[in-house]
């Protein structure tokens, strides 16, 4: 019996196929759209004006790079904490020929002069801040404050109840590629973690036409520095970071209960992951490496064609050919996250592999990419950029 053959029957026996041809039916990524519609086309020469929270942040940065030739986003506000009342050229000189306002404190930022925000700023003093903004507002958060669904679960994890509780029901979670319907009509985005996108882009297909256990999901996950911010921690210095590795929030780091939810949701049932964060001596880029139960007469070859069928018509998820394993050097810069997936030597598991670049798809340009969305323009505007290489 051929792979696919086995899988049929599979599926057939489980009383299952149906579920497996509805979800890749909804699964099934549509093509990426390539002309502006009606309503956009009004809206051209940038004039929508949006501010970014945190802009003199690391992810700030990237999103100033981003909008530079953004066609219909204007930035016209960017806020600061320490650096409030500093142009973006003395905080950034690569940004020094950019026509921007000044940083202003939050709490002069006049909102009445933007229709979207998004929000980089440090999770705990979001919600806060969000709530305070006005209800008109388009928002992609890029922080982790509204991405959990239970309030128990972020008081558990983030060590604080959350203040936002009202907020929190209306958000979405902004996973692009698999929640798109959802993300376009959605006022308040929460933008995935970087580790999270990683990890639920090959997974969460994988779970929903059950071709992978729900059991014995093992990831190990590898960070740049960047992850962690621009503000000075002596664990984050060059000295305590170079030419060395170590794994941190080892069975405990906060991103675990957002996996798990998400993955939760897909498989419809609760899954728990072993999850181990590691931090690497460079600047950006993330890899995970997730070893995954394949369900049973389910193949290697199974899972990814499942993979690449669902995401071929994609522009920045890319399930890669042959034996070819994902480098963060080929991702570097752009919104891509490479993906393939290897035969382990313990039979029945195989070993999925992927790649983004934490502050593009693992932040900024997913977060772009998601107010492309809600304001109703092709999603890849302003983010097909190729990567930088080497
Ligand atoms: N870096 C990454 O790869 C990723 C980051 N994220 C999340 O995105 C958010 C931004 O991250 P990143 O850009 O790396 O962070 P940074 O530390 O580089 O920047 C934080 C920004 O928030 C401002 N800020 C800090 N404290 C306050 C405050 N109390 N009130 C108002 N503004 C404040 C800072 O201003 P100032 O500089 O003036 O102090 C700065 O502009 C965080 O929630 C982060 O966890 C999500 C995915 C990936
Ligand atoms: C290297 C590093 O420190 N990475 C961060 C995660 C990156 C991030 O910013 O995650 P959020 O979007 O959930 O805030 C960390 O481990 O906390």
């Amino acid at each position: 019996m051929s792979s696919m053959a086995a899988l049929r029957s599979i599926f057939m026996d489980g009383g299952c196929f149906s579920r497996f041809q509805e979800e890749s039916k909804s699964l099934k990524i549509r093509k990426m759209p390539t002309r502006v519609s009606a309503v956009s086309a009004q809206k051209s020469d940038k004039s929508i004006k949006v501010g970014i929270l945190g802009a003199s942040g690391y992810t700030g940065a990237e999103l100033i790079r981003f909008l530079a030739n953004h066609p219909y986003f204007d930035i016209s506000l960017m806020t600061a904490d320490r650096k409030a009342g500093q142009s973006i050229g003395s905080v950034f000189p690569h940004l020094i020929t950019q026509d921007l306002p000044d940083l202003v404190a939050v709490k002069d930022a006049d909102f009445s002069t933007v229709d979207a925000v998004f929000c980089c700023l440090p999770h705990g003093t979001t919600q806060e801040i969000i709530k305070g903004l006005p209800s008109s507002l388009k928002i992609v958060d890029l922080s982790a404050d509204f991405r959990l669904r239970d309030i128990n679960d972020y008081g558990e994890w983030y060590g604080q109840p959350h203040k936002a509780t009202e907020l929190q029901k209306e958000a979405v979670y902004g996973l692009t590629e698999i929640n798109r319907n959802k993300i376009e009509s959605a006022r308040l985005v929460a933008n995935p973690g970087c580790y999270p996108t990683t990890v639920l882009l090959p997974l969460v297909p994988l779970l929903k036409t059950s071709l992978i256990a729900l059991e014995n999901i093992v990831i190990v996950s590898n960070s740049g520095v960047s992850g962690a911010g621009r503000s000075a921690k002596e664990a984050n210095l060059y000295t305590e970071i170079s030419e060395g590795i170590f794994s941190y929030g080892i069975t405990r780091h906060r991103h675990v209960p957002e996996i798990e939810q998400e993955l939760s949701n897909a498989a419809n049932s609760s899954i728990t992951v072993s999850f181990t964060p590691t931090l690497m001596p460079m600047s950006r880029g993330m890899q995970s490496t997730i070893n995954v139960q394949m369900g049973p007469g389910v193949s290697v070859e199974d899972l990814k064609q499942q993979l690449t069928h669902l995401y071929e018509n994609e522009e920045f998820v890319v399930v890669l050919p042959d034996n070819q394993a994902p480098h963060t050097k080929y991702v570097q810069g752009s919104n891509s996250c490479h993906i393939n997936v290897f035969p382990d030597r313990i039979p029945g598991r195989a070993i999925i592999i992927s790649v983004i670049d934490n502050l593009v798809k693992g932040a900024s340009g997913q977060a772009l990419q998601n107010l492309n969305l809600m304001m109703g323009i092709p999603e890849n505007t302003g983010l097909s950029c190729m990567p930088l290489f080497p």
